[in-house]
């Protein structure tokens, strides 16, 4: 695509032109936000950096209802470029409240910049200027819809209208969970948060992490309410050996840590290694760390083992909601694949009567209760620990026969959760 410099004359163009390409990449090149977001902010000032990709993030998330506010104008669909200028303005009108004659100049202009859609000006003009006479009708539409490579497996596997109630949550965004490293009274204080039922510290509103206070003390680490469940259920003891199989970037293996237990944290990424290692260091906690791949691993045997499998994190949608539109499904059945290896070795690496809890942040039943009935048919003498799973401020309804499920609309008044899938295997 060939790009030209900015006109001077129409204002705010920067943040958007980034917010554009990055919707392009997601939408076009099929790349997550969070693999292009700091090459494709890097030519904004700090502000704008986070303007842009606050705009990106958010039409993604709200793209159904772009969509279905531009359905009526286009009775084809233009180049993907130019529905994705059209994306942003409508999101930018209908949502951010922006004027609508500064949003129509803005798309234009950026859509005149790239020669091979520059015919489309005319176009963007009278489509967004149509929009802009009936912006009060976005707030009467449906909460967007994931698209329907993902929400029809879904449905089979949940119903409409408990995927409708996951959609409604995921439009809503997630807000700040924090896991303290000892003290949760005194994090949620410091904060300005609320304990939650389940011990982690919930900070509403917009806030920069590393300004929080007991960020620099290292008092505490970002982590989902959900993301925390599954350390809290392996409920590692002092010196024990423990194994977090794929640990970066380390969330659970801080916990793992913070009880006084002799953890390793194995992980196939040097980079994701990296923030593990930063991350023990800023909270005065350590582990062995170690780069390598979990299914050629030959350390223990452990007393007990953590298996966060690499998953389609579907369960993250509303914090990630690039998600459904930089994948299509074709490489989930390797994903599964994968899953079910990594049970196998990390059965292997017990010591006998040890435990090993098996988690993802999916919503797929493939990779949680399936993957469960999978290894109890390959391994005689594998049980499911459903005791095990009853902690603290864990409603026993999230618990079936295979595990424990969590879901983006559980907790809906208290801003939700992660969808995550735990459970507890004990080989004798
Ligand atoms: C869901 S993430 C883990 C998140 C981590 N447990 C946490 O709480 O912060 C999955 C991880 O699996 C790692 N991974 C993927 N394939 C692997 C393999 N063959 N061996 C070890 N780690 C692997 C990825 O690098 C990724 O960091």
């Amino acid at each position: 695509m060939t790009m030209k410099t900015s006109s001077p004359k129409v204002a705010g163009l920067d943040p958007r032109r980034v917010a554009l390409a990055l919707l392009d990449a997601v939408t076009i090149e099929k790349r997550l936000l969070s693999e292009v977001l700091t090459k494709k902010t890097a030519v904004l000032a700090f502000d704008d950096r986070a303007r842009a990709q606050r705009l990106a993030t958010e039409c993604l998330r709200f793209m159904d209802r772009c969509d279905r506010m531009l359905g009526p104008y286009l009775s084809t669909l233009p180049a993907p470029h130019v529905m994705n200028a059209l994306r942003l303005g409508v999101y930018e009108m209908c949502a951010a409240g922006e004027a609508s004659h500064g949003v129509v100049n803005a798309y234009v202009s950026l859509v005149k910049e790239n020669a091979t859609a520059a015919h489309f000006k005319g176009l963007v003009n009278a489509v967004l200027r149509k929009v802009s006479g009936e912006v009060a009708k976005w707030e009467t539409l449906p909460a967007p819809m994931m698209p329907k490579w993902l929400r029809k497996p879904l449905i089979a596997d949940f119903g409409k209208a408990t995927v409708a109630a996951m959609e409604v949550a995921q439009a809503k965004g997630a807000p700040l969970d924090l896991s303290a490293k000892a003290n949760v009274a005194a994090v949620a204080s410091a904060t300005h948060g609320t304990v939650l039922p389940t011990g982690s510290v919930r900070v509403e509103g917009a806030v920069q992490v590393t300004k929080l206070a007991g960020f620099d003390a290292g008092d505490w680490w970002v982590q989902d309410a959900a993301a925390a469940l599954p350390a809290r259920v392996l409920a590692a003891q002092v010196g024990e050996h423990v194994l977090d199989m794929c640990a970066a970037p380390g969330g659970k293996t801080m916990q793992i840590a913070a009880t006084g237990a002799d953890v390793t944290a194995l992980d196939i990424s040097e980079i994701r290694m990296r923030r593990v290692s930063e991350n023990l260091a800023r909270c005065g906690l350590s582990a062995q760390v170690v780069v390598g791949d979990a299914l050629e691993y030959e350390g223990g045997p452990f007393d007990a083992i953590l298996l966060d499998a690499p998953c389609t994190a579907t369960g993250t949608i509303r914090r990630h909601p690039d998600l459904p539109y930089a994948k299509d499904g074709s490489d989930f059945p390797s994903l599964f694949e994968l899953q079910e290896h990594m049970i196998d070795r990390a059965l292997a690496l017990l010591k006998p009567g040890g435990r090993l809890v098996y988690c993802t942040c999916s919503l797929l039943i493939d990779e949680g209760e399936e993957q469960v009935r999978d290894a109890l048919a390959r391994h005689a003498g594998l049980t499911v620990d459903l005791e095990a799973l009853q902690i603290e401020g864990v409603d026993p309804e999230w618990i079936g026969p295979e595990g424990l499920r969590t879901r983006p609309d559980f907790w809906a008044d208290r801003g939700g959760m992660d969808g995550f899938f735990i459970t507890v295997f004990r080989h004798t």
